[in-house]
């Protein structure tokens, strides 16, 4: 094969390298961080193709090139062999690697070549090749799809990637970067059901909504024997997996999206395969897919986005034993929306389990709880959405009782969830009699309050008055105070909530008593977080502003360790390195927590003021947070927060209330004297809750903004002393549909996640770092001389040398040897080449000396036996000696004779 003009550079880059620099100082490189050449690999069909054609596999030992790296990069990403290309391709491929200059607009234009161009009347983007030049600010496109001929703005024309790079399953692959073509390429991936692509580090998952054959058995195993290498969240869990057993470091799989784009599915398939990789010895494992089914039912409902919305965020830690058996787990929730028990928007429902408990409960059930139809109840009818498309809720829940059953929660505990299930749905029927011109209430006796208090096991007078009075202290006296029709609903919605959120953290409790089986903990773990996604409605109150805040420090987890430890790393470790900018979050969380005058603070501030209104706290968000850039406040009760994955209109109504915490005395004091069991156990723990802040004379502790920033300041820590692997789930378009690719609902969610910052640093990147320690022990070996015991600085540039490597293939930092992909496996190659030519000469070496040990052990057996045989045989000869004389007389005679005889 002819020499490629590249592979020429590069030699006379080699013969510049080698007067050899200082060896005391780590010497920047020249290089400014360019495109490396090993990334501009070529798309895995097209190596098929050609291996068919050529199957000419190079393994040469002697020279460590460039073109050997490029294979290695191809070997490191794909596990496969890879197999030579042909000139004219690789001159192909070459085109690709000029310099940056080439990549822009104006050289597409000046060559007249495929460009993407954004056509104004639909603002969409279009193929098309370079008609001709109107002026300096526009050009003329003959568009690809009908060969129209439009004028398009210059700004708007991006390089188009050439076809033979079309659908390339990680997007560092393509020559071309700009946000035209990532969106393609995920398109024709996407139409042809590759779902996943990888951009660098990070799996992109576009939602099907629909089956794909990609799941089940026969991918699983195909994974874990790692015969298949296309992107999959099985790859993730695998290289997790993987990583935690040779690091023996703690792992976490991390996945976000907005609400729709498939976290929760995408996480129980993280879940599935490494029940499949850890399944087997503790028996776990079945249990912890199963837990999916309860959560769902308690802690997901429809909404507008997503009709099966997570309400709540998850964190499911799975124990591995040093074999890498799952050997327990352990389940973290967050903040369940308490607000949807009693209040819906239209189209949208409560929690799944309502429904299901309504369709599925048994006639005997129903009965005994007096569950009726799910129209019959006011805080599932208000919404006008009862069912969803596809869905039956009977049969989830049969699915539910059998995860219960799996679980281990005793039939007696069930029905007693379902008996407050029941009440809860009673309570939303409870109504009020107005009694007085003040508004003053008090509750209708009927079937509603009658069943509630049968179901909690409460006297029912008892529970109408804690439903309609509050008590009030008046020196030593207890007075009750009539509540107004809104107090009453008030209270009566919350006991409500209380009732059902105590719930859910009580199931997640057993949830977590069942899975935590082995006691044999090695401490290696691996935690799949699946948190709400991203919030953005027409209405957004507290419950959005909670999960965007969640989702913000999120983004904040990723950014940290995509970007700036990254970047932070190369330039603190002193390697030449340009910046790849980023869009940092900081400011808007700054806003946020920033004390005292950031937006959590605020609204603590004014919760805990007695006069305050919404209004009020809308005046002081105004009034403190206009210099903030991510801030701007609107008319009247309204403000917007421009958060990372855009802007979002929030509205205060409601703010200071829900941020109150909605425990009252005299609900958990009714609790306490109910019959039922958990009931009391509920009651035990809200009070122990609600006493801690008084203790620690800390109010502010008390809202649900603070609980809520204390739990995600807690998961927080927790994600950071793991290896994160990031999966960014991207929602295709807005109306759940299958095949539908809406290119600007993409685009945003590409944008705020930063996928084309992610591929341009992972592409310019160094991946694999090692001390100057760790290259010197691993790879010392390779040296021909005695240079090893020289300080580790001096061994590992030798090292690095002695391979032969092009300058541009790593950096010599401060602290570490920094590699682009591809020449770890180099180095483990002429490792494992040296390394068996170290075997062949111990293996010649111990062959002679054990044959010489078998000569000289032979020789002195042959010694011996000659001497031992010598002296039986002189000893013989004597005796032997003595008989000849013997019979030789004897023959004489007898000869004698004999001739006597004849004579005669
Ligand atoms: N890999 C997949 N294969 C098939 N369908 C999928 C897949 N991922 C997601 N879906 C579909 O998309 C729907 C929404 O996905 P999911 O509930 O996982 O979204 P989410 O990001 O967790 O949303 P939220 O933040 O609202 O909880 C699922 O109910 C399912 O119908």
């Amino acid at each position: 094969m002819m020499k490629s003009s590249v592979k020429e550079i590069l030699e006379s880059l080699r013969l510049l390298d080698s007067s050899e620099r200082s060896s005391s100082l780590p010497s920047p490189s020249t290089f400014r961080a360019p495109m490396p050449l090993i990334r501009q690999s070529l798309p895995a069909k097209f190596r098929n193709a050609i291996s068919l054609e050529s199957k000419t596999i190079e393994k040469e030992d002697k020279d460590w090139s460039t073109e050997q790296i490029t294979q290695s990069a191809e070997k490191e990403k794909t596990g496969n062999e890879v197999v030579k290309i042909s000139t004219a391709q690789m001159s192909r491929a070459k085109n690709s690697h000029d310099p940056e200059w080439i990549n822009s607009a104006e050289y597409f234009v000046r060559e007249k070549l495929c460009v993407w161009c954004r056509v104004a009347a639909n603002g969409q983007w279009h193929l098309g090749k370079i008609h001709s030049t109107s002026s300096s600010d526009d050009v003329c496109v003959m568009l690809s799809a009908n060969d129209d001929v439009v004028k398009v703005a210059m700004e708007e024309i991006f390089p188009a990637n050439p076809e033979i790079l079309e659908g390339v399953e990680d997007l560092t692959q393509l020559s071309y970067l700009n946000e035209p073509s990532l969106l393609y390429n995920l398109r024709v991936r996407y139409s042809q059901d590759l779902i996943y692509s990888k951009a660098g580090p990070v799996l992109i998952a576009v939602n099907p909504f629909k089956n794909v054959q990609i799941y089940g058995e026969e991918f699983l195993s195909a994974y874990q024997k790692n015969a298949l290498d296309a992107p999959h969240v099985y790859a993730v869990a695998d290289a997790a997996y993987d990583d935690m057993m040779r690091e023996e470091k703690n792992q976490s799989i991390i996945i976000s999206g907005e609400s729709g784009a498939g976290k929760t599915e995408t996480a129980k398939y993280a879940m599935q395969y490494l029940e499949a990789l850890g399944g087997g010895s503790f028996g776990v494992e079945n249990e912890i897919l199963k837990t999916n089914c309860i959560l769902e039912a308690f802690g997901n409902a429809k909404t507008s986005r997503n009709d099966n919305s997570s309400r709540f965020g998850k964190l499911m830690e799975i124990h591995f034993s040093a074999k890498g058996k799952i050997c327990g787990a352990k389940l973290e929730t967050f903040s369940l929306d308490q607000s949807r028990v009693a209040q819906l928007c239209n189209g949208e429902r409560c929690y799944h389990i309502f429904y299901q408990l309504c369709a599925g409960a048994s006639p005997i059930l129903k009965e005994r709880l007096k569950i009726k139809a799910a129209s019959e109840y006011n805080y599932l009818n208000q919404s006008n959405c009862l069912t969803i498309d596809r869905t039956d809720d009977a049969q989830k829940f049969h699915k539910l009782m059998e995860a219960f059953n799996i679980v281990q929660i005793p039939q007696e505990y069930q029905e007693r969830t379902f008996a407050l299930l029941a009440a809860v749905l009673w309570l939303g029927n409870v109504s009020f009699e107005v009694i007085d011109n003040e508004n003053h209430v008090e509750v209708v006796a009927d079937e509603a309050v009658t069943n509630v208090a049968m179901l909690m096991g409460c006297n029912s007078k008892k529970l109408m008055v804690v439903l309609s009075t509050c008590k009030l202290q008046a020196g030593r006296d207890c007075i009750a105070k009539r509540l107004t029709l809104r107090q009453a609903t008030d209270m009566r919605d919350s006991l409500a909530k209380i009732i059902y959120a105590s719930l859910f953290n009580w199931l997640v409790e057993q949830i977590n008593i069942s899975l935590e089986v082995g006691n044999s903990r090695t401490g290696r773990s691996i935690s799949i977080l699946d948190i709400y996604g991203f919030e953005s409605f027409k209405d957004n109150s507290f419950e959005q502003f909670c999960i965007n805040y969640a989702n913000e420090r999120l983004q904040q987890h990723f950014n940290r360790h995509l970007f700036k430890l990254e970047q932070e790393e190369y330039e603190g470790d002193g390697i030449d390195w340009t910046k790849v900018e980023f869009i940092d979050n900081q400011e808007c969380l700054n806003l946020i927590e920033k004390k005292p005058i950031g937006l959590v603070s605020l609204l603590n501030e004014e919760s805990n003021f007695p006069k305050a209104t919404d209004t009020t706290f809308a005046n002081k968000l105004k009034q403190h947070l206009n210099a903030n850039s991510c801030f701007k406040g609107e008319r009247g009760r309204g403000f917007r927060i421009k958060h990372y994955a855009g802007e979002v209109l929030y509205n205060t109504n409601g703010f200071l209330e829900k941020n109150r915490d909605p425990l009252h005395v005299d609900l958990i004091q009714l609790l306490s004297l109910c019959k039922c069991q958990l009931l009391n156990l509920f009651s035990t723990k809200m009070h122990h809750d609600f006493l801690k802040p008084a203790t620690f004379s800390d109010s502010m502790n008390q809202s649900v903004i603070a609980k809520f920033k204390g739990q995600l300041f807690k998961l927080m820590n927790k994600l950071e002393d793991t290896t994160p692997h990031f999966i960014r789930c991207i929602k295709p378009n807005s109306n759940q549909l299958p095949g539908l690719y809406e290119e600007n609902h993409v685009l945003q969610q590409l944008r705020c996640c930063g996928v084309l910052e992610i591929v341009r640093i992972s592409r310019s990147g160094y991946p694999t770092r090692l001390t100057h320690q760790e290259l010197a022990v691993r790879y010392g070996c390779l040296l021909l001389d005695t240079r090893i015991s020289q300080d580790p600085l001096s061994t590992s540039k030798a090292i690095l040398k002695q391979c032969n490597l092009p300058p541009e293939m790593y950096q010599v930092g401060y602290t570490k040897i920094y590699l682009r992909t591809g020449v770890i496996s180099v180095l483990e190659e002429r490792k494992k080449y040296v390394l068996r030519g170290i075997l062949g000469l111990q293996k010649q070496f111990r062959g002679y000396q054990t044959r010489e040990y078998f000569h000289n052990m032979r020789n002195g057996a042959v010694i011996l036996q000659s001497y031992i045989r010598g002296e039986n045989a002189r000893r013989n000869y004597i005796v032997v000696g003595e008989s000849a004389i013997v019979s030789t007389a004897i023959t004489k005679e007898l000869d004698a004779a004999i001739h006597l005889q004849y004579s005669k």
